[in-house]
């Protein structure tokens, strides 16, 4: 059989549930390998990618505590490109262990991956990426006043640090990436959105890219025949969380543009996954992108009705 790609980005419960600590983080880590390695076994070649929203919100928090001129506090992109670097490394080890116990011989390599935006994006004008740990609205108006960055409500889970989220408009370690799938090494790249430079240059800036958008840009990069998002929840919904909440299973493009425009899904949340889901579909014609949870994973290949199918 031929081997199909697949591109899975991971979302944050992949990796971070309640406890923060790295030893969670890992075993978190653990568990999500098991179900990645599933596809392996099904030929599926794999092309990983993550978020990392709670970890660089966190880890923000520790530069500024202990912000000092012998000790400064590093900016936003290189905080990015650290939390690449950590995730990278315990999900890199997870995976390969998991490999190594289901007898199957493949190499994982993580990719440090430098994601070009545009220096002009509006969106460094109005941030809107939810980044670390939840706060009470009022913990969040004393964190404004105190440090003058902006908090926003997160999808009715309280409210959230939000930082500048430009569009990825092209992967700098594009060639790196394709040669590594193509020579059938597990990859995992473009983590937390990809560390966000501007220009020939590579110049760094304070920026967090949504890593659904990323990760459909190396979808197309690595011609994938199937972009898979995985997050908190088994299938997208219309009226999520009210009384008439409706799942949705099979859909296009057209009907989900539709349920957009009628506001069905939270911006910082579900939003960036269907607006990604519905890219890689008008994209690739014919391909099906699906947003799902990690449980649903390996039935997913079996059963067309597991999670969210979007096609063109
Ligand atoms: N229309 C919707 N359908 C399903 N889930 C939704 C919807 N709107 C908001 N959500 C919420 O968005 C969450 C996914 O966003 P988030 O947790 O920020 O992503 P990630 O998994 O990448 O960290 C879901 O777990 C769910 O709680
Ligand atoms: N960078 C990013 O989008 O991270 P999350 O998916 O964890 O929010």
């Amino acid at each position: 059989m031929m081997e199909k790609k697949v591109v899975v980005a991971l979302g944050g419960n992949a990796i971070l549930s309640n406890d923060a600590s790295a030893q969670a983080q890992q075993e978190a880590l653990i568990q999500t390998s098991k179900h990645l390695v599933n596809l392996v076994k099904e030929d599926y070649k794999l092309i990983i990618s993550h978020g990392n929203g709670p970890q660089v919100g966190n880890l923000l928090l520790q530069q500024q505590a202990a912000n000092s001129e012998k000790n400064p506090a590093m900016p936003l992109d290189t905080c990015v490109a650290m939390t690449q670097g950590s995730i990278g490394y315990w999900l890199a080890n997870a995976m390969t262990n998991e490999l190594k116990q289901a007898n199957i011989s493949k190499e994982v390599a993580t990719v440090l991956t430098q994601v070009v935006v545009d220096e002009n994006d509006e969106a460094f004008k109005n941030p809107t990426k939810p980044i670390g740990p939840f706060l009470t609205e009022e913990a969040a108006k004393e964190e404004a006043e105190k440090t003058g960055a902006t908090f926003k409500e997160d999808a009715g889970r309280g409210y959230r640090k939000v930082v500048a989220s430009p569009k990825p408009i092209g992967i700098h370690e594009a060639k790196t990436i394709n040669t590594l799938v193509n020579n059938d090494i597990i990859t995992i790249s473009c983590g937390g959105g990809g560390v966000p430079v501007v220009g020939a240059e590579l110049k760094g800036v304070e920026a967090v890219i949504d890593k659904d958008f990323a990760s459909e840009k190396l979808a197309h990069l690595v011609s994938a025949d199937m972009f898979i998002v995985l997050t908190g929840v088994d299938n997208v919904y219309i009226n999520y969380g009210k009384e008439n909440e409706q799942k949705l299973t099979n859909v296009t493009v057209a009907e989900l543009e539709q349920y957009k425009a009628e506001g069905h899904f939270a911006p910082g949340s579900m939003l960036p996954k269907i607006e990604a889901a519905i890219q890689f579909a008008k994209n690739n014609p014919g391909k099906k992108a699906v947003i799902t949870s990690l449980e649903c994973l390996g039935d997913l290949t079996k059963n067309p009705e597991i999670g969210t199918t979007i096609v063109l």
